[in-house]
């Protein structure tokens, strides 16, 4: 099943996504609904909001008076983590019954409002945050909704910041306009994307090859790498020593193949195949066969690795699960660093890469590019070596 966490601030719009996404036949788990079930009357969740708020929280009928609470809760730090501490344990067990509930085949849309504030982003394939400016928020809350502004501005106050969710979003979902707008873009992100990132993660089958296109450097480059590897670090657990973004786009200024090159080190090759069914699930199915990475000067027997590739068809990944004993593990970290420090050498290999892929271009062959660009890496692994030894560079 593949699990996208949507989130957004108050009143930007994740219902109107959330139900868009789920006539196209998402399974739908919504907080907002959760949190209202687990303090329904007679349940524990509004015991307990009764002792620590006070009885004056609840309406005649005994049920929850969520006027009253919400203006102690919102009203400073404190009583809102009190609230925070009794609610969301308890959404949070209903969340995983609900979730694991889902059929193998499902998309679930998770609609939760406190995904960046939680900390959340590494348990979902991907994120989707819908956003639109606070003004155009807190008009819609009232107007709309009739919310007081003096209630729907500390909720925003008392939610994540702009920069915040940028950092946590896949797809970043933009509301300010007319509804149909943002329809119309809900409707190709599940054609486009979800609906054959489940396949992918469903048959364990990679996204296509790549054509060897060179892309312009993309500073979300490193960001987009840190995600990734935030969930490959929650399934990898204690096997893995470290987790790096290696290759051309982890070099900033480096026009490159629009593909992500991530590095998880761990102990053995036995750690690495034990961890293939969880890279998997995670959205990284392993490539069937032997994977080898080759010595420059072939004197020595060929490196094992495994390797294991994006199943997300809009966001290229090889993934390179390597061991520390490899000269390959400690080559991809010494040649990201010595392209960061070495703007010369950079716009060299650049130069180098933007040649070999026009003349690659015609016959679209994504090998013969990358044999011939190993012939300009190698000698520049003699330049890397001299740079590492007079900067005592470590891995
Ligand atoms: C305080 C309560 C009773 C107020 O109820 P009300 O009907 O006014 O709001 P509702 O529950 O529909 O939430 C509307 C929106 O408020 C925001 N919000 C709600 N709780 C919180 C919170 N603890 N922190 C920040 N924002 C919140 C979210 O954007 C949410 O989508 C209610 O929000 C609540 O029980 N909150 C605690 C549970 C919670 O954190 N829910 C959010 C995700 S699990
Ligand atoms: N593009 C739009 N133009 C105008 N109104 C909109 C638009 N999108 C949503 N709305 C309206 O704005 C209000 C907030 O939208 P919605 O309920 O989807 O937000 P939400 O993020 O789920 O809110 P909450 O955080 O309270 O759950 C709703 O009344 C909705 O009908």
């Amino acid at each position: 099943m593949l699990r996208v966490g949507l989130t957004g601030g108050i009143g930007a719009g994740k219902s109107t996504v959330a139900n868009r996404f789920a006539e196209h036949g998402a399974v739908l788990v919504d907080s907002d609904r959760i949190a209202r079930e687990v303090v329904e009357p007679g349940t524990p969740g509004l015991a307990a909001l009764a002792e620590a708020f006070g009885e004056d929280i609840l309406a005649a009928d005994g049920s929850l008076d969520r006027p009253a609470l919400a203006a102690k809760a919102f009203a400073d730090e404190e009583s809102r983590k009190r609230l925070n501490g009794i609610v969301h344990p308890l959404v949070g067990k209903r969340t995983a019954e609900l979730m694991a509930e889902a059929a193998d085949d499902a998309v679930i849309v998770h609609d939760i409002p406190l995904l960046v504030e939680g900390n959340l982003a590494a348990a979902y394939h991907l994120v989707v945050i819908v956003d639109a400016p606070v003004e155009v928020r807190v008009r819609r809350l009232v107007d709309v909704r009739g919310m007081a502004e003096a209630d729907a501005r500390a909720r925003i106050r008392a939610q994540a910041t702009d920069e915040q969710r940028r950092a946590a979003a896949d797809v970043w979902l933009d509301n300010g306009g007319a509804q149909d707008a943002v329809l119309a873009e809900v409707d190709a992100l599940w054609a486009d994307r979800l609906v054959p990132f489940e396949a992918n993660l469903r048959l364990r089958k990679p996204r296509p090859p790549m054509s060897p296109m060179i892309a312009p450097y993309d500073e979300t480059w490193p960001q987009q790498a840190e995600r990734r590897l935030a969930r490959l670090r929650l399934v990898a657990g204690e096997r893995l020593l470290r987790a790096d973004h290696i290759g051309s786009t982890a070099v900033p200024g480096l026009p490159a193949k629009d593909v992500l090159d991530l590095q998880l080190t761990v102990p053995t090759l036995a750690d690495a195949d034990a961890l293939a069914g969880p890279l998997a699930d995670a959205g990284f199915p392993p490539l069937e066969g032997e994977w080898w990475d080759d010595p420059q000067d072939g004197s020595a027997a060929p490196w094992p690795k495994r390797l294991h590739v994006g199943a997300d068809p809009k966001r290229p990944v090889n993934l390179h699960v390597r061991t520390p004993e490899t000269p390959a593990w400690r080559l991809a970290l010494l040649f990201r660093d010595w392209l960061r420090a070495n703007p010369a050498e950079r716009d060299a290999y650049a130069a180098v890469k933007e040649e070999l892929a026009r003349e690659h271009a015609a016959d679209g062959t994504v090998a013969d590019y990358a044999d011939a660009k190993q012939g300009w890496v190698n000698d520049a692994f003699g330049r890397a070596e001299v740079w590492a030894a007079q900067t005592s560079w470590q891995p």
